[in-house]
């Protein structure tokens, strides 16, 4: 039996970013990638990520946090869904600050200073090329040589690679909205130059505090908001010297404000989060998909 099966969950939103939050700190069990993509299918309680509680490994954290996408795969950050997991537990113990463990780190989290907002610290960006990761050298990750389209007239062409937590590519282009993410993604998001596959954004600088984005998230497909993508866009934007260190970027499902901290390079997110319903999961679900 599933270790979700009969269990609680709550189904919310990171400005669009579709989140299942599970909270499996009094009874740990394993959740397996069928699992994973049981939840997440038509049946279940559709989601990007799912968030799933468990109990603290490192002192002074409230939980260690392990983070699915709908495919089944499991991903070292999400940022709104750990605003998710923070508004949660801000409830519930009254706390000003939190610290929860993920497999990519310590991840801090505050009240934002609006209602009903949140802020992650996402930690620090990574630019090597060996901890994107890529397959091969490239020494400038500010803009590597890829494109999608014929050698002479690309459609897609010298994405800003970034880690920020998980690997991220960000093409520069003139309207996000113009080009068939749908399409494009997936071939990007696998292309071999992604050893571990990739996010894949499309992005324009509208002003120096102004980006609009959209993204594909690897292992969870076109998304309304994608947290980590949003923190990578605007560090490669800053990089290149186009962009602030601080910067509203508008993604589909909504806006989020992203500062890059001069003092320890730590990039912090803030947005809104929302409680759509909750419920409990079917054993009959998960006993469906074993047996599919
Ligand atoms: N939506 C997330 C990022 C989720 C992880 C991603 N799909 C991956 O596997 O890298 C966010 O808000 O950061």
């Amino acid at each position: 039996m599933s270790a979700l099966a009969n269990h609680a969950f709550v189904k919310m939103n990171g400005i669009g970013n579709e989140i299942v939050v599970v909270d499996l700190r009094a009874h740990p069990g394993v959740i397996t990638a069928e699992d994973a993509r049981a939840v997440a299918s038509p049946n279940g309680a559709p989601y990007d990520q799912l968030m799933a509680l468990y109990p603290p490994r490192a002192a002074g954290t409230e939980s260690f946090v392990r983070i699915y996408n709908n495919d089944g795969s499991e991903a070292g950050a999400c940022g709104n869904g750990m605003r998710c997991v923070a508004s949660i537990v801000f409830e519930e113990t009254g706390k000003d600050a939190l610290t929860f463990e993920t497999k990519a780190g310590l991840i801090n989290c505050w009240r934002g200073s609006e209602p009903g907002t949140y802020t992650v610290d996402m930690g620090k960006p990574r630019f090597g090329w060996q901890d994107i990761p890529l397959a091969e050298e490239f020494r400038d990750t500010r803009g590597i040589e890829l494109q999608v389209g014929p050698i002479d007239a690309p459609i897609l062409h010298t994405p800003s690679v970034v880690n920020m937590g998980n690997p991220h590519a960000v093409f520069w282009v003139d309207d996000p909205y113009a080009y068939d993410l749908e399409k494009f993604g997936p071939m990007l998001e696998h292309h071999p130059i992604f050893p571990d596959r990739a996010n894949i954004t499309l992005a324009t600088i509208k002003s120096r505090d102004h980006i609009v984005m959209r993204t594909w998230e690897r292992g969870a497909g076109l998304t309304k908001a994608c947290g980590s993508a949003a923190c990578a866009t605007a560090v490669a934007a800053a990089r290149l010297g186009r962009a602030d260190r601080k910067v509203r970027l508008s993604l589909p499902g909504g806006d989020l404000v992203i500062e890059w901290r001069e003092r320890d390079d730590h990039v912090l997110m803030t947005g809104s989060v929302a409680f759509e319903f909750d419920g409990i999961f079917d054993p009959a679900l998960f006993n469906a998909a074993a047996t599919a």
